[in-house]
């Protein structure tokens, strides 16, 4: 067997609490984050990639992990985004017809740091009980007080701006340029599974970076815009939300996903709040109010919509709501042509349930 001797690791959480693991690999060093879990047994490659985690450490609570190996075009974006990897047991082999690699390369080409051999039932249930918090993944197992010290110099995800980290510096086009529509998507976070299902639907994409104005993105003369994912906090992403603003008052057609659904009910002037623990998984079952059908969602996000801020505005209606804490999913204004979701109608990984909201963002643009 590979790694006979893995080099005893630890997780330390913001309150003291330890957990006991191994280094994956050869791997050695200490990663900060705020300490987060998914669910998925599924779609680990294109989790670890998505911009949305950017900042976090994630615990998988599928007890497998690595199995599979990975494959190049599997990913959300160029490189792996979440700060560092919990887990059960690691896998050092794969198989799977269509795979190229093993996840310990992949992790390695991105140099992210991972333990396994973590009691990752006992893991979760403690964040369960007591919210997500801030910690720090290490091989460094002699020097807790030095990484108490540092843990707590680390900010808190809430009030946290971090779009800027994750989003493309120059725009950029996506999609076939014959395509009968355009849209301007703004980048704060943006998986590639969502520029493929929007561009399948015969339009062509001109992304920007996260502080672009809204009059840049009206000189590409798009039929709609988009908001997208995105990791951190909604609140301090102003320049996003006065760009939701001109749209919104002009009765452009606008969709937003997750992040950018946030963003869509900030520029409303409904608040957003810090969840105990987000909801991260592809089982999560949501309701849509308008057909009352169900959905099953994937999903990823720790910050959710005001409710009753939300129900009280007069043109907001709350379009979705998730079923296992009656969270806002979906919104939409009766005005305007605007909509948006918490979760994601992309996949990537997950159930394709919710992909006919890309159709309904090109009914809108046809409109
Ligand atoms: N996937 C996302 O866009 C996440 C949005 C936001 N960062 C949250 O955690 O709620």
């Amino acid at each position: 067997m590979k790694y006979q001797k893995r080099q005893k690791a630890i997780i330390l959480l913001a309150d003291g609490t330890i957990f006991h693991g191994k280094a994956v690999g050869n791997k050695q060093g200490t990663s900060f984050g705020e300490v987060c879990f998914n669910t998925g047994m599924t779609g680990y490659q294109e989790i670890f990639t998505d911009p949305s985690y950017y900042g976090q450490l994630m615990v998988a609570t599928n007890a497998h992990i690595g199995n599979y190996g990975t494959k190049a075009d599997e990913i959300e974006s160029d490189s792996i985004k979440i700060a560092g990897l919990i887990v059960k047991n690691f896998s050092y082999d794969y198989s799977r017809v269509g795979a190229d690699d093993s996840l310990e390369n992949f992790l390695d080409k991105n140099n992210l740091l991972a333990i396994s051999d973590v009691d990752t039932r006992a893991l979760v249930s403690y964040i369960r009980d007591h919210g997500a918090m801030n910690a720090v993944i290490s091989t460094e197992i002699d020097k807790i007080d030095e990484l108490k010290k540092q843990l707590a110099e680390v900010p808190n995800m809430e009030g946290l701006e971090l779009a800027s980290k994750v989003s493309t510096k120059e725009p950029y086009y996506f999609g076939d340029e014959n395509a009968t529509y355009k849209v301007a998507a703004l980048d704060i976070g943006i998986k590639k599974n969502i520029l493929r299902n929007i561009a399948s639907r015969d339009v062509y994409i001109k992304v920007f970076p996260y502080n672009a104005k809204f009059e840049d993105l009206e000189a590409f003369k798009p039929d709609g815009y988009f908001l997208s994912n995105g990791p951190g906090d909604p609140e301090p992403l102003v320049e996003a939300q006065a760009v939701a603003k001109e749209i919104i008052k002009r009765d452009l057609p606008l969709f937003g996903i997750c992040l950018g659904h946030q963003v869509i009910a900030l520029a409303n002037g409904v608040s957003t709040y810090k969840m105990h623990n987000g909801h991260r998984g592809i089982n999560h079952p949501v309701k849509n109010m308008i057909t009352g059908k169900g959905e099953i969602t994937s999903q990823n996000h720790g910050f959710a919509v005001n409710r009753e801020e939300a129900e009280s505005h007069p043109d907001l209606e709350i379009t979705h709501v998730h079923l296992n804490d009656n969270t806002v999913a979906g919104l939409a204004m009766k005005s305007k042509n605007v909509f948006s979701v918490q979760y994601h109608p992309e996949a990537s990984p997950g159930p394709h349930d919710s992909s006919y909201l890309f159709d309904q963002f090109v009914e809108n643009i046809k409109k």
